[in-house]
């Protein structure tokens, strides 16, 4: 028996022990920079000379390491030892692979602060958000590997006297997991180990500015006893080797976390039965986000100004969750807009992310830097800037803190995922006029009413289209088990990462009848 699945706690960095030992942490990464990793093949490593290097985001001279690359020879060779681990492992216990989890969830929370220091470094995080990043990964290996352990147990059906009837679930086969660089720990462990501990075999490619974090968990799920080849580690180029496993015909499925640009065009590229496929490629697409917060006019401006912060500007708005709009009732609009600038103004200082003063660290590279700052150009001209509205690419990727007032609710700033610390504030005459203008875009991932009318907060429950509502707290900060995650619309697939349903994406139902 498991001990009941539990989220793992944050750590206190109010606490001295706890703040020396992330610096220590950060020392060692820093004395362990510029290393070179390999692929993983069937638990060959495989050096390239082709190579990613990865920066440092806060300060891009400094390089974190250099990560061999897949081309398609190589991905073509990844994808056959996954075709025939698959043959084997399909078949392995669910207990035996759920014990890797448990294993390499003990693994890494041994080694915490490690993991953390890592990601500071990679993903430009500050601590409390890496401290996050890492506390999910390690909840979802735990919360998986339990999930597994249920879905085991089988459905209950009908049979007859003469008549044994069952229904299970088996595994698809080959996936292509495809992760984003936001979470860079968290969602491209939880995609991976989703798969793996439902029976499958995974090739994984992690995002480019982030592929080190995924060589990290390879060799802590070795270490837990996982078999070679049933996950393959192969960074490479989104278009030649992504699109390359995406279109291969012994692909059975793709997870993909990521933009709705790329999470579109995968999805028709999946959907292109080629020559020699069995099968219709299933699809576990998460994409984009463009995230309200709603405030009522009977509401606690304190908490509401204090939600939109941390939901906007925790690390620097690169989540998908992110509140990137605020609709405010026309009666506490000014007020509550007045006390989001000051709080952006006193307390969202930014810089290099090892210190932990600072509340934003930098965004991850060059390309998302020149399209916030192009965003905040075109805000300049679409609404009112209260703050913020200037970056420095000069030594990091750093963009100010930004709000925007009087904006439109089909303002540009307020239809289009930015992606970075920019919030915008639109006003609305009544609560159902702000329910309208929050459904208005595309997407549907995240939103939040900050409200004390109960009738408010039952119209919003049934009305406000998203994946995951929350009331009187902010919209980013999802906790495995506790709130399952996705969204709808252009936000994905709804298919509720860290929730009961998961893993059913990544297996197919089989009934069995026994004439008896
Ligand atoms: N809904 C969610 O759960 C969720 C979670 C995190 C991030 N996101 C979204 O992810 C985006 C940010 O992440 P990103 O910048 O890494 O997204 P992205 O779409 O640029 O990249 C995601 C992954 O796809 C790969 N890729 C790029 N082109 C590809 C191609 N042609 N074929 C196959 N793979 C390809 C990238 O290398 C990366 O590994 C935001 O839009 C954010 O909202 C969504
Ligand atoms: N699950 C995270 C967001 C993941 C996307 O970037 C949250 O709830 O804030």
């Amino acid at each position: 028996m498991v001990v009941p699945y539990k989220h793992e706690p944050f750590t206190d960095f109010t606490v001295e022990e706890n703040r020396k030992a992330l610096q220590a942490a950060i020392k060692q990464v820093e004395a362990d920079l510029g290393k070179e990793y390999p692929l993983i093949i069937g638990g060959e490593r495989i050096m390239t000379d082709d190579r990613i290097e990865v920066v440092n985001p806060a300060n891009k001279k400094e390089v974190i390491g250099y990560v061999s690359k897949a081309n398609q020879d190589l991905a073509e060779k990844a994808h056959q030892v996954a075709d025939e681990t698959f043959d084997w492992w399909r078949k392995t216990k669910a207990k035996f692979r759920a014990d890797i989890l448990f294993r390499a969830a003990a693994i890494v929370r041994r080694r915490k602060h490690e993991f953390t220091a890592h990601l500071v470094k990679e993903g430009g995080k500050p601590w409390k958000e890496a401290d996050a990043d890492t506390a999910e990964a390690i909840d979802f290996m735990e919360y998986y590997g339990r999930q597994m352990l249920e879905i085991d147990k089988g459905v209950e059906i009908n049979s007859r006297p003469i008549e044994n009837n069952r229904f299970h679930y088996i595994p698809l086969g080959v996936g292509v997991v495809i992760s984003p660089w936001n979470f860079l720990f968290a969602i491209m462990c939880g995609t991976t180990v989703a798969a793996m501990v439902s029976g499958n075999t995974v090739l994984l490619k992690p995002a480019s500015a982030t592929p080190i974090i995924a060589y990290k968990m390879m060799e802590v799920l070795e270490e837990a006893g996982l078999p070679k080849g049933v996950i393959n580690y192969i960074p490479g180029s989104g278009k030649e080797v992504g699109d390359y496993l995406v279109d291969h015909p012994r692909t059975r499925f793709i997870s993909f976390t990521g933009s709705r640009e790329v999470g579109t065009r995968l999805f028709e590229r999946a959907a292109k039965v080629h020559e020699g496929q069995k099968w219709l490629k299933r699809t576990i697409i998460e994409m984009g986000g463009k995230d309200t917060i709603v405030v009522d006019s009977d509401s606690d401006l304190e908490l509401a100004a204090d939600a939109i912060t941390y939901s906007a500007f925790g690390f620097s708005g690169q989540k998908c969750s992110a509140c990137s709009r605020v609709i405010a009732h026309e009666d506490v609009y000014d007020e509550l807009l007045e006390r989001v600038v000051q709080k952006t103004k006193e307390q969202v200082n930014y810089g290099d992310p090892t210190d932990n003063s600072n509340y934003m660290g930098p965004v991850i590279d060059q390309g998302a830097y020149d399209k916030i700052m192009s965003y905040i150009g075109i805000g300049k001209e679409e609404g009112r800037l209260m703050t913020g509205g200037k970056g420095d690419d000069s030594k990091g990727w750093f963009v100010a803190p930004t709000v925007f007032a009087d904006l439109a609710p089909d303002a540009r700033l307020m239809q289009e995922e930015i992606f970075g610390p920019v919030v915008g504030f639109t006003k609305a005459k009544s609560f159902d006029e702000a329910i309208k203008f929050a459904n208005n875009t595309e997407y549907g991932l995240t939103g939040a009413v900050i409200s004390n009318n109960r009738e408010h907060i039952e119209k919003a429950r049934e009305d406000f289209h998203v994946g995951n509502l929350y009331f009187n707290r902010g919209c980013t900060a999802a906790i495995v088990g506790y709130h399952p995650f996705g969204g709808f619309n252009m936000s994905g697939t709804d298919s509720k990462a860290g929730g009961p349903d998961y893993l059913i994406h990544h297996m197919q139902g089989k009934t069995t009848s026994e004439m008896l």
